[in-house]
């Protein structure tokens, strides 16, 4: 049975499991419920702290877990990212009040609050910044203006919360983070439950991100169509019953799929329709 940590709290956590079930595996119906067996899968899903999965994960009593890249490094867990999930994007950035310094330069004597010190403190010393760090667990963008620190280090979506305090960010992103599937560093990827378990959230991402299109177009312009539709391995063409016209199917980007269409159009095809896609293995 493939054991895999879920966050149970947070950001990640109603994702993950959306994600979760959307890959065809029951998920808790209750936020109390620590851990689920899901017998038809052959999967076990505990739900624990999103800081403390990697942990997990890497002592090897749980075979994946999945958290955030911010979270993955700042723990310094002996664990790797296997797969980005492409939900909870964010950027970790240094905030201070406008005017107080230019870049991480500026930091040297100072004190910078943050919930993630792992990340902090090995950006600081790369840099060869000599600064000083405090760990507070959370809304750290008040720790500014309560004097607990002049500089704080946190993650940056919108930059709501950063304004809302009368912050700005300082220097370059010191990291990109986003949700990820994390496996013990050294584990073998390639074991079949594991890949398994992959190809499914790999379909669901696909699913997400793809758009099924067909439509109709005269063999003379076929060519410059298929150019347009190239799909992933390559469209499907079929004869129509009106001769000198065919139909094409191919997946395309979904975000793409109306400029797609409207090129399509303009070329001569018609009845161009997309169809969302449920799920998928590639
Ligand atoms: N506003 C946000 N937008 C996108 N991702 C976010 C946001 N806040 C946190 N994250 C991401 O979520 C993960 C943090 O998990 P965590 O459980 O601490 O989330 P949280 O929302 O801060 O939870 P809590 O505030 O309950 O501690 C990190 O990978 C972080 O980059
Ligand atoms: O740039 P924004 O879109 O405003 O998002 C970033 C904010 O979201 C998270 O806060 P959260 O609500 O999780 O509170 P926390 O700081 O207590 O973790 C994060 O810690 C930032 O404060
Ligand atoms: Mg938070």
């Amino acid at each position: 049975m493939l054991r895999i940590a879920v966050p149970n709290k947070g950001s990640l956590s109603g994702p993950a499991a959306d994600m979760l079930h959307e890959a065809g595996y029951q998920q808790r119906r209750e936020s109390k419920e620590l851990r689920i067996v899901d017998p038809e899968n052959e999967v076990e899903f505990f739900y624990l702290r999103p800081r403390d999965i990697a942990i997990y994960v890497s002592s090897g009593r749980l075979d994946i877990g999945i958290t955030g890249r911010d979270l993955l490094i700042d723990s310094g867990a002996n664990a790797e990212e296997i797969l980005p999930l492409g939900f909870a994007r964010s950027t970790f950035r240094f905030a201070t009040k406008p005017g107080t310094a230019g870049g991480v330069e500026d930091l040297a004597g100072r004190t910078v609050a943050t919930s993630y010190e792992g990340i902090v403190a090995k950006h600081l010393a790369d840099k060869g910044v000599d600064a000083s760090v405090v760990h507070l667990d959370g809304a750290v963008e008040t720790a500014i203006e309560l004097g607990v620190a002049e500089v704080i280090a946190d993650v940056v979506e919108t930059g709501t919360s950063l304004r809302n305090a009368g912050l700005e960010v300082i220097g370059e992103p010191i990291m990109k983070s986003e949700a990820i599937v994390v496996r013990r560093t050294g584990a073998d990827v390639e074991e079949p439950k594991v890949q398994q378990f992959l190809r499914r959230l790999q379909g669901v991402l696909v699913a997400r991100t793809y758009v099924m299109m067909d439509y109709d177009c005269r063999v003379e312009q076929l060519e410059k169509a298929v150019a347009l539709t190239p799909g992933l391995e390559s469209p499907t063409v079929s004869p129509l019953h009106n001769e000198g016209w065919v139909a094409v199917r191919a997946m395309v980007p979904s975000k793409e799929a109306q400029r797609i269409m409207d090129d399509l159009y303009a070329i001569g095809a018609r009845a161009i329709l997309t169809t969302a896609i449920h799920a998928c293995r590639l």
